[in-house]
């Protein structure tokens, strides 16, 4: 059995590191034994975040820095995230899950199949209702979309229930989730979806 292999990406700043602070807890509740790997530019911020935090082991958590723009190591070359995730399931037999983080980038990224099973796209309401419309290959081509911060939204005047409907339909009705990271609202149902979509368990 190989662990399965699930992507995060979207714009700087969306919440993906918040998402993965969320989800931990409720990987943890369930059994599914997790590991990470974060990609940043240059240094490795976010996998020293993800340690401080102490949800995982620390060993549990491994740093690519991409050096260039962020989807060239998750979509064009993904030899140094297929590497690091091939050394965390030699370190750690019977993982479950590992959760890849791309560095902030565009509404084009995309990940490699060669790199993950699955991945979404995490994007915030407080970078504005018509995200959806643009139809990124990151919103139309992820197997889920996370629309983040929804508590922002009467706060940068957004329509929540409309900017969801919009994105429903130009992803053809495939998964869309709305959630507050920072205070664990809608992940549960990204859990749920993990589970039925890639765990199976
Ligand atoms: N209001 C609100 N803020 C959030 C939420 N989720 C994340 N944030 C904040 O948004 C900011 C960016 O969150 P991160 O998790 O660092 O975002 P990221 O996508 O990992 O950022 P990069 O790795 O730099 O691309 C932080 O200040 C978070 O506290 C949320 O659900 N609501």
């Amino acid at each position: 059995m190989t662990a399965a292999r699930v992507g995060i990406g979207g714009p700087v700043g969306s919440g993906k590191t918040a998402l993965i602070e969320a989800i931990l807890p409720h990987l943890a509740a369930a059994g599914i034994d997790t590991a990470v790997i974060t990609n940043d530019l240059v240094t490795d911020e976010d996998a020293e975040r993800l340690r401080r935090g102490g949800q995982l082991p620390p060993e549990r958590v491994l740093a690519v820095q991409a050096g260039a723009c962020p989807h060239t190591v998750i979509r064009e070359d993904p030899t140094l995230n297929i590497a690091a995730a091939d050394r965390l399931e030699r370190d750690f037999p019977g993982l479950d899950l590992i959760l890849i983080e791309s560095g902030g980038d565009n509404l084009a990224s995309t990940f490699s199949p060669d790199l993950v099973d699955f991945w979404m796209f995490v994007i915030d309401v407080a970078g504005g209702d018509d995200i959806p419309r643009k139809k990124g290959p990151g919103i139309l081509q992820a197997d889920l979309l996370v629309v983040n911060k929804a508590d922002l939204a009467p706060h940068v005047g957004v329509d929540l229930p409309l900017m969801l409907d919009q994105a429903q339909a130009v992803r053809g009705g495939r998964p869309v989730i709305a959630t507050v990271c920072r205070r664990d609202q809608g992940v549960a149902g990204i859990l749920d979806l993990l589970r039925r979509e890639v765990l199976f368990r």
